[in-house]
């Protein structure tokens, strides 16, 4: 579970980006995060892990506070809470498997960090992972030789072999075409489902986070404006989220996939 409570967050500049959140996110919920850029989607997300401090209020997961964490109970955390980028942050020159197999590395003794060598076991979850995300066939493929769908997918396979029980997703699928952007958030709705993994996503297609996610976040200039089921967004909320600014491509240009694309995991 993660518990906001009045958390408020400026940054070293005095920019008040978060004002006064409250939320609290079950163990097992699809949250999509909404708004206009700069609304403060990613300085939300990135507060979850410790990437980001608040500068007041409560902030829990798992019912620890997480402001009070230190050196390795930061790391405890974070191995705790997946973390996937836009970029996919992956090492290209080297084979997918070895990528995803790095989500074992922080906690190796120093020898085998030395050696590089992995376990049978470890080898065997990092396989499951990317025959998870329906890539196992490419495990020993040089990840530059993937498209952009795939290495996503690859970015996903690593967080799930960390085995955490919160994935945060900021922008994944906003460099991908709108058909592979209807495969990867179909991959975090199954692993979600499948896994009662909690997963936040931040999107600025609000076509596609309405599709996926079961809740909806709307932020507006480090406000939560709006809290609910994506069934309950319409028109009016997304103009009062958006300012009346719904940018372009946020509702169009992945609203034309079919039904059918949509649940397309090939
Ligand atoms: N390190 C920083 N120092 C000062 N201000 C910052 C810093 N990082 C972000 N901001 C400001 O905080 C606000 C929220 O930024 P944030 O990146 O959280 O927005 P966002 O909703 O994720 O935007 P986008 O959709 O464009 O990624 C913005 O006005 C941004 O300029």
């Amino acid at each position: 579970m993660i518990q906001f409570e009045q958390v408020n967050k400026q940054y070293p500049n005095g920019y008040h980006a978060l004002k006064n959140i409250n939320a609290v996110i079950e163990q097992g919920e699809f949250v999509a995060i909404i708004g206009l850029s700069g609304a403060g989607k990613s300085t939300l997300l990135r507060c979850i892990n410790r990437m980001h401090h608040i500068t007041d209020g409560s902030l829990k997961v798992n019912d620890v506070e997480i402001s009070e964490l230190r050196g390795r109970q930061i790391r405890r955390l974070r191995r705790n809470i997946g973390m996937i980028f836009q970029s996919f942050n992956l090492v290209t020159r080297m084979s997918v498997i070895k990528n995803v197999l790095v989500a074992f590395v922080p906690e190796m003794p120093w020898w085998r960090k030395l050696l590089g060598i992995f376990t049978k076991e470890e080898k065997k979850q990092a396989l499951m992972a990317l025959d998870r995300v329906g890539i196992l066939d490419k495990a020993f493929v040089r990840v530059d030789q993937l498209s952009g769908g795939q290495q996503q997918r690859v970015a996903l396979a690593r967080t799930l072999a960390q085995n955490p029980s919160i994935i945060l997703a900021d922008e994944p699928v906003a460099s991908l075409d709108p058909v592979t952007a209807h495969q990867v958030m179909n991959d975090f709705k199954n692993i979600n489902e499948q896994l009662n993994m909690t997963i936040l996503i931040n999107i600025h297609h609000v076509d596609l986070a309405l599709a996926y996610a079961s809740r909806v976040i709307g932020i507006r200039a480090g406000e939560i404006v709006f809290d609910g089921t994506a069934e309950e967004v319409n028109e009016q909320i997304l103009h009062h989220i958006y300012n009346g600014k719904l940018e372009e491509g946020g509702l169009g240009e992945h609203a034309e996939q079919t039904a059918a694309e949509k649940h397309y995991t090939a």
